[in-house]
């Protein structure tokens, strides 16, 4: 391949030794493949060269040193770059690392080389990380999920369905007993858990220690009700570590089974807490928050996908990963594949559902989907259809919202969810089904029904919002 000079008195990267289209990628390697744009005049071969050099070893020339190195081995290797169907001057290139290149145990160290400042190269109009594959090797130098679906379910006695779960609404403002008044009200109803919005700290309005406070108080009241295992997710995310610690001890002390994180704090800071929450047995859930600043553009970004597998790897127990049919972007083929990430061991490639490798986690726990962002109990067949059972799903608004007030709500998405696993135990078409089952139960339960009259009907659509960016063959878990 000639890949011609892109700018005056750059070396092309494909000569320095970074397009191998002979390389046969080992079982060691970190893969990753990539979409890119490149700028008029730049081959797609040499623009695949480029990402592949500078999240390596290359600076813009050849320098003495690499003389010093064992320059082969280190440099990543771009050995296939594919057209993307459909889409005019986008191609996916596919990169090999060798794992001496990386850290054992640090998604900084990872991200730093693979999205560290590649982004911004000039050979390249738009670049998009679709997809990794993390070998064995790596995968075995991290914790993982401090505890895991199994043995959430062991701790908590909740086997067989989804767990629910609601945001507390309004998401600022209310003071810390009101707070707590929602988390009782949602928890005795009929929920598992309760949660801290993302944005939800230690404001003016209301402290962290008085919201722990109260909440615990809403949590035990539940559980003594009801005589089930109740969590609320305190958010312990702050501006410092030390900030962070002293929240979650206090959360611990409290007798909370669960915290959470936002994936604001970082990298470093997620495995820090993931690291404290195995230590302390306390579950971890992780809000996604500021995730689609870059996972959302079909050609710029990181596929949310990657931020699954870095996340697992990183050991979060909960972490949001799309409903498919709430308010929020989400294609269906694609949340299946973030599913799939999250859940499964043994993970083959499948372009339907955007998996651009074989995925092996080598017994690493998995790591619980929470889907959230406007959903409601009228949606439980869809739910249940494209997300199955494993899965956390939170009504935030369909919990708060209920016209007969949060217990209700509640009621309303816990009998919805009971009636339609039953279905589905029996063997019947419960997503044919599903409003028919639904119309059947609410005869039982008039907060069911006030929910189905209130809410029925709203259907948020995935082809309203974006271009999927997977092929559009509808499928499920
Ligand atoms: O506050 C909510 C949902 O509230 P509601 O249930 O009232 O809509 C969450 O922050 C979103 O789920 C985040 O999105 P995602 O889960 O996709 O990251
Ligand atoms: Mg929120």
């Amino acid at each position: 391949m000639s890949a011609g000079r892109w700018s005056a008195g750059v070396i092309p990267y494909a000569e320095m030794g970074y397009w191998r289209p002979d390389y046969q990628p080992k079982d060691s390697d970190i893969l990753a493949a990539f979409r890119i744009t490149p700028q008029p005049g730049v081959p797609p071969e040499e623009a695949g060269a480029a990402v592949a050099g500078e999240s390596s070893t290359a600076t813009w020339t050849v320098v003495w040193t690499d003389r010093l190195t064992s320059y082969e081995n280190y440099q990543a290797k771009c050995y296939r770059v594919e057209p993307v169907p459909g889409q005019e001057n986008q191609f996916i290139a596919y990169i090999a690392y060798d794992l001496d290149l990386f850290e054992e145990g640090s998604i900084a160290n990872l991200t730093s080389s693979i999205i560290g400042n590649v982004f911004g190269f000039k050979a390249l109009k738009a670049l998009r990380l679709e997809d990794m594959r993390i070998p064995t090797h790596y995968v075995k130098t991290f914790q993982g999920p401090a505890h895991g679906i199994v043995m959430e379910r062991e701790h908590l006695g909740k086997f067989g369905r989804p767990l629910l779960g609601a945001t507390v609404k309004p998401k600022l403002g209310l003071s810390a007993r009101n707070y707590g008044r929602v988390v009782y009200e949602a928890l005795r109803g009929g929920l598992d858990f309760t949660k801290d919005d993302e944005n939800i700290n230690s404001q003016p309005f209301m402290r962290w220690r008085d919201r722990y406070l109260y909440c615990m108080e809403g949590v035990t009241k539940a559980q003594a009700a009801t005589g089930e295992v109740k969590g609320h997710y305190l958010n312990v995310t702050a501006g410092t570590m030390e900030a962070m610690y002293e929240r979650a001890e206090f959360a611990k002390e409290l007798g909370s089974v669960i915290v959470m994180i936002d994936l604001t704090i970082g990298y470093t800071a997620i495995q820090s807490m993931a690291h404290w929450a195995r230590a302390n047995g306390v579950l971890l859930h992780l809000h996604r928050a500021g995730h689609s600043t870059y996972t959302r553009q079909k050609n710029h970004g990181v596929s949310f996908r990657v931020i699954a597998k870095w996340m697992r790897l990183a050991g979060v127990d909960h972490i949001h990963a799309g409903t498919v049919v709430g308010k929020l972007e989400g294609d269906p083929n694609s949340v299946a594949g973030f599913y799939d990430t999250l859940r499964r061991d043994t993970i083959a490639a499948d372009p339907v559902k955007g998996l651009y490798f074989d995925q092996e986690w080598a017994s690493l726990p998995g790591c619980m989907p929470v889907a959230s962002g406007g959903i409601h109990a009228g949606q439980m067949h869809q739910l249940l259809h494209y997300l199955d059972e494993d899965v956390i799903l939170q009504f935030g608004g369909g919990t708060i919202g209920h016209p007969m007030g949060i217990a209700a709500g509640a009621a309303a998405n816990r009998v919805a969810l009971e009636a339609m696993i039953k279905a589905r135990n029996e063997g019947r078409d419960y997503l044919a089904e599903g409003p028919d089952i639904l119309r059947a139960a609410a005869k039982h339960s008039r907060e069911l029904d006030v929910a189905l009259a209130t809410w029925g009907d709203i259907t948020f659509t995935y082809e309203s919002t974006d271009t999927p960016d997977v092929l559009d063959t509808p499928v499920s878990l």
